[in-house]
């Protein structure tokens, strides 16, 4: 059985879905025919839902992790609060030929394409480092699976995966087997 989140994380939890499922914007055929496509950038834009999702994200691992991995871009708008709300550092995991030489890099697939990522292969020690990365939305789980498997390949020991929302039915969660999720709602 595991214990129960803290009181507070509940709260900020239950203020973020609130905030989640009044402002995210559903867009159908973007980017791409067949894509239901979830904007969250009116939650963000929101001072209080945001505020709710970055404490929200970052409670259940507080004192847990020493470093936030935020996914390019969008995870960029959340890395930075939810570092500044743990107290520690934030690793920019950035999309292909972004950062200087050397890097560490992974391919993926996602719903509309496919990329890669990459992080400094030496400017930032990622060896024994305990991580949460964090994102905006989970749908293939192509992004995160890589994202996971780059730092991991780096040394770093992935804690959890935490993101904002989690677009069903797209096997994201089971891509992630094995890996820590903390996913605030489905959208
Ligand atoms: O679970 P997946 O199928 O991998 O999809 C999720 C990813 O897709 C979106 O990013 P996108 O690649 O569109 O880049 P952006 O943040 O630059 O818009 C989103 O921000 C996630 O990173
Ligand atoms: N359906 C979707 N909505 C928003 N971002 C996504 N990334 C991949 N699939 C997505």
């Amino acid at each position: 059985m595991t214990a129960p989140e803290p009181l507070d994380a509940r709260a900020e939890v239950a203020a973020a879905v609130e905030g989640i499922r009044r402002l995210a914007r559903h867009v159908s055929d973007f980017p791409q025919p067949g894509v239901l496509f979830t904007d969250l950038t009116p939650v963000f834009a929101d001072g209080p839902a945001l505020r709710s999702i970055m404490r929200a994200l970052a409670a259940p691992v507080a004192g847990r992790v020493d470093l936030v991995a935020g996914i390019d871009a969008r995870g960029f708008l959340l890395g930075a609060g939810v570092a500044l709300e743990l107290g520690t550092g934030v690793l920019a995991v950035r999309k292909k030929g972004k950062l200087p030489p050397p890097v560490h890099g992974e391919e993926y697939a996602l719903e509309y394409g496919s990329a890669a990522l990459e992080v400094p292969a030496e400017a930032i020690e990622l060896a024994g480092r305990r991580v949460l990365v964090v994102d905006d939305v989970l749908a293939t789980g192509g992004t995160l699976r890589a994202s996971v498997d780059l730092l991991e390949r780096c040394g770093a020991i992935v804690e959890t995966v935490a993101v904002v929302a989690e677009v069903p039915g797209l096997g994201g969660r089971e891509r992630l087997d094995g890996v820590g999720l903390h996913c605030l709602t489905t959208v």
